[in-house]
């Protein structure tokens, strides 16, 4: 198949669809981020850092332990969505979160399409001591050297936004940092390019960045063509006991949840109705 899902290569992609629109806000963003604070400066404040949680062991250690894992998500806003959270304050939710017993966070710093920030990751982490995902969408190396320079844990790097070359260049460019990699897939050709990486952390997005149709079958449906050495996260749409029953019983472990948490007054007391104690 050329291109991702069929539809997807550069030419093919429809030019209106959020995806298409999100990277292209973000290559101007990183270029205004470029010239005000040059590579060299975050490469110091990068190596003056203390070294990473460990965000992949972190989830590997709770999977070994019978699970499941919880990624929860500090998350204010999305396209989809609109505000999830208007009260929103990233340390409380980072806490309340560790106290409910989840595994890793994931905190949104993209501003224009989230209302995210690197300081709402920076205050999340400062919270806790759980590894932190810097969720935002990577289309360049600097970014890779913005998030070790934010003390992320973790970057995300989205499939259906990325060659597999630049996937594997900006892999070895977040290992350089001592940094986790997520890669994120939504079909079996997004899928095969992420097998190309080194990281064992495959997440599989129910939701379509093109489209926004969320169904949990896009995780049940590529379950088959993983491999057992990586780990796979199940991320977007798990709402209910029942999703999770679902997955769980499907051997999905590891969980990235977000608006069912930011919606309820206290995160935490979400995330153990969502998921029981063991949470
Ligand atoms: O809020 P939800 O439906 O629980 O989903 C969380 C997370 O999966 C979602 O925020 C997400 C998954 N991949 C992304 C890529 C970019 C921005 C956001 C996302």
């Amino acid at each position: 198949m050329s291109g991702k899902g069929g539809s997807s290569s550069a030419a093919g992609r429809p030019q209106g669809d959020i995806l298409q629109r999100i990277l292209a806000t973000k290559a101007e963003e990183v270029a205004v981020a470029r010239a005000r604070v040059p590579l060299s400066a975050l490469r110091e404040q990068a190596a003056a850092r203390s070294a990473p949680r460990g965000f992949a062991a972190a989830l590997k250690a709770k999977v070994a332990a019978g699970g499941p894992a919880v990624i929860a998500e500090v998350k204010k806003a999305s396209p989809s969505r609109g505000v999830l959270r208007a009260d929103f304050d990233p340390a409380a939710i980072a806490r309340s979160y560790a106290a409910a017993g989840a595994t890793c966070l994931s905190v949104l710093t993209d501003v224009t399409y989230f209302q995210g920030a690197t300081a709402y990751l920076q205050q999340a982490r400062a919270a806790c001591d759980l590894p932190v995902l810097r969720k935002d969408f990577m289309v360049d190396a600097y970014q890779i050297a913005e998030a070790a320079a934010m003390q992320a844990d973790c970057v995300l790097l989205i499939a259906a936004a990325l060659p597999r070359a630049q996937l594997v260049d900006l892999e070895a460019e977040a290992i350089s940092y001592g940094l986790d990699v997520l890669v994120e897939v939504h079909n079996a050709a997004e899928l095969e390019d992420a097998l190309a990486l080194r990281t064992p952390l495959i997440g599989v997005n129910n939701r379509d960045l093109r489209t926004f149709e969320t169904r949990l079958e896009t995780t049940l449906d590529l379950l088959a063509r993983i491999p057992a050495d990586r780990v796979v996260v199940t991320e977007s749409g798990i709402l209910a006991p029942e999703h999770v029953r679902r997955m769980r019983e499907a051997g999905v472990q590891v969980f990235l949840v977000g608006e069912a948490f930011m919606r309820a007054e206290d995160p935490g007391l979400a995330l153990q109705a969502l998921f029981g104690s063991s949470g």
